[in-house]
């Protein structure tokens, strides 16, 4: 049976700060991130099975990425835990806002990078991670490709 790859995409908005950085993005500011995650496998070839024919069923790799990342990540604002902004992320916390603090700076290579571990913990020993895809703005994105690591 052949090896496929099938990527299932999604949307969040979320806010972070780049800590320290030498242009606009060390404001407070927000992102409608598009993410789209890859993984290859064999189809199921067991007519008998229910999910006979495919890699992993879409709803199911879509609980994985909900859980891991979207349902933790929309509307809530990311800040490296290791910076000054870790003052701002408790203000807004006690104030009753959803805040983040992560060990990273937020940029959207590393939020690839803490992506691929969570989404990889997560997936059945037959499927594998390929790719994910992080989409900041219309021009700009990074991508953790399996290979790459
Ligand atoms: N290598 C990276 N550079 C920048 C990142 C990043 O995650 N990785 N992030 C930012 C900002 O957070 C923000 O995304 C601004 O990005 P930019 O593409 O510069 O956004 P603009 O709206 O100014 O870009 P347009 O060219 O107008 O689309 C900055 N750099
Ligand atoms: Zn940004």
């Amino acid at each position: 049976m052949s090896t496929i790859r099938i990527t299932k995409q999604f949307n969040f908005e979320t806010g972070h700060a780049l800590y320290g950085y030498d242009g606009k993005c060390k404001n407070v500011h927000g992102h409608s991130y598009k993410l789209s995650v890859t993984v290859s496998g064999k189809p199921i070839s067991d007519n008998t099975n229910v999910k006979f024919g495919m890699v992993i069923d879409f709803s199911d790799l879509k609980k994985i990425v909900n859980e891991e990342i979207v349902d933790i990540f929309d509307h809530a604002t990311v800040f490296n835990k290791n910076t000054p902004h870790v003052e701002l992320a408790k203000e807004l916390m006690d104030r009753g806002h959803d805040v983040l603090l992560v060990d990273y700076q937020p940029t959207s290579e590393m939020m690839v990078i803490d992506f691929a571990k969570k989404i990889k913990k997560r997936l059945p020993n037959n499927i594998k991670l390929h790719s994910i895809k992080l989409q900041e703005t219309d021009s700009s994105f990074a991508e953790w490709f399996a290979k790459d690591n």
